[in-house]
């Protein structure tokens, strides 16, 4: 489908990286960025978003370029979205919308399916009361007894039975999957999350530690579903269980964190986080910012974390670790790719294992499978041990480590 991108600069944050990441959102739901048309502005347009000369250019580029559909980089209200329709005569998304579509294509478990379900009914819900209250300022408000009213109340009865339905069946699987993380949870088996903002590396990384397989792209949001795996680390600890998870992006649509809740609940009971950061990346630092909230959001900052500088072959960088003050490993420097550093980040997990555990995580036969399973089986919370050094404020451009 012929895209057009369109991107006001407010003068926050990094424009170009903004678009680039839009153009590969673009990208992962199947749409093909032909135009990029962009404006500097202090505020939206209250109708169109853009002023009324941009709409025009916009409308020329679509005709000119057989643009069947125009991306916005923000989030539109409901009144913007239906004027720019109307104005330019083709199909417009805004970014919520454009990232709940490819968690619809990507959402593969009944549950992903039924999370995505939840967030985009809500998103719908609000536009359709919006929309309804924008006509009832047109109208003064009065006699507002008309057909288009009495279906509006339907739809909006219906998709709140339906939402009251997903919620529900949601909360029964969120209580099954507690109740065997509890049972499971006797085994002590310490368990690490993959986290980190989409696109740095985080099933590549899972692949090559546990050569699962784990479906990798170059597009935004390619996993959805948490994936587990035992990951053996060596007498002294035993086996791990690392899981892969849905990546994080900015601006994240709140309906989706919370629809998700219950998919990122393995990072919330997770022993270790380790933070998978592209280091390539112009705009790493806000991403691992982005990562941070929602962790934050979603009450998973209180579990210990590493960060993963992955990439460090197109980074042009050395494999190497970093220590905090307390001399705790708080960066390990890596290539998910080349491999490099991989040893290093084996032993960091090992490190973080013995001193989370005690250093007497008993190694004693476990009743699982060594297949893939989709959710966890930890303890509720970290089982002690502190802080593991979270990444440091206002990180330097990584240093040239040395392997050590
Ligand atoms: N150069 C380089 N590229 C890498 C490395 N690790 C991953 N990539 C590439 O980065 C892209 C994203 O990798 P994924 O593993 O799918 O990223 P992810 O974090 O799982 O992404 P989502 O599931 O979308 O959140 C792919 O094109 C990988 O080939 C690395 O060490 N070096
Ligand atoms: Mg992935």
């Amino acid at each position: 489908m012929r895209a057009a991108l369109v991107g006001i600069d407010f003068g926050a944050g990094d424009f170009a990286a903004s678009l680039e990441e839009l153009s590969l959102l673009a990208r992962s739901a199947g749409a093909d960025p032909i135009t990029t048309i962009t404006a500097k502005r202090s505020s939206p347009d209250p109708a169109h978003f853009v002023g009324s000369g941009k709409a025009d250019e916009i409308a020329m580029a679509c005709k000119a370029d057989g643009i069947e559909i125009v991306i916005f980089n923000h989030a539109l209200s409901p009144a913007q979205q239906r004027n720019l329709e109307r104005r330019l005569e083709v199909r417009v998304v805004d970014r919520t919308s454009l990232i709940l579509d490819i968690f619809a294509q990507r959402a593969q478990s009944h549950e992903g399916k039924l999370q995505v379900e939840l967030a985009q009914l809500q998103h719908l819900a609000t536009r359709l009361i919006r929309g309804w209250t924008h006509l009832e300022r047109q109208k003064g408000g009065i006699g507002l007894r008309g057909p288009g009213e009495t279906q509006l109340e339907t739809d909006r009865r219906l998709i709140g039975e339906r939402v009251k339905q997903l919620r529900i069946r949601l909360t029964k699987l969120r209580k099954q999957h507690e109740t065997q993380r509890r049972q499971r949870g006797r085994n002590q088996t310490f368990s690490v999350s993959l986290v980190g903002y989409t696109n740095a590396g985080k099933s590549t990384l899972f692949n090559t530690l546990t050569k699962a397989g784990v479906y990798v792209a170059n597009q935004l949001f390619a996993t959805l579903d948490t994936t587990s795996r035992r990951l053996y680390l060596g007498d002294e600890v035993g086996s791990v269980v690392i899981s892969d998870t849905v990546g994080f992006v900015r601006e994240l649509p709140h309906q989706l964190v919370a629809a998700f809740r219950a998919t990122l609940e393995e990072t919330i009971h997770a022993d270790l986080l380790l933070h998978v950061v592209d280091g390539n990346s112009p705009v790493r630092m806000e991403q691992i910012e982005q990562v941070n909230d929602v962790l934050r959001e979603i009450g998973a900052d209180h579990v210990p974390q590493i960060l993963v500088w992955n990439k460090i072959d197109a980074a042009g960088l050395e494999p190497g670790v970093e220590r905090d003050e307390y001399d705790k490993i708080s960066r390990v420097f890596i290539s998910a790719h080349s491999g490099a550093g991989l040893d290093l980040l084996r032993d960091a997990i090992v490190e973080a294992a013995k001193s989370v555990k005690g250093g007497d995580n008993s190694n004693e036969e476990q009743d699982l499978s060594d297949d893939e399973f989709s959710h966890g089986f930890t303890e509720d919370g970290p089982t002690g041990g502190g802080s593991l050094g979270g990444p440091a404020d206002n990180m330097p451009t990584p240093p040239h480590v040395g392997p050590h």
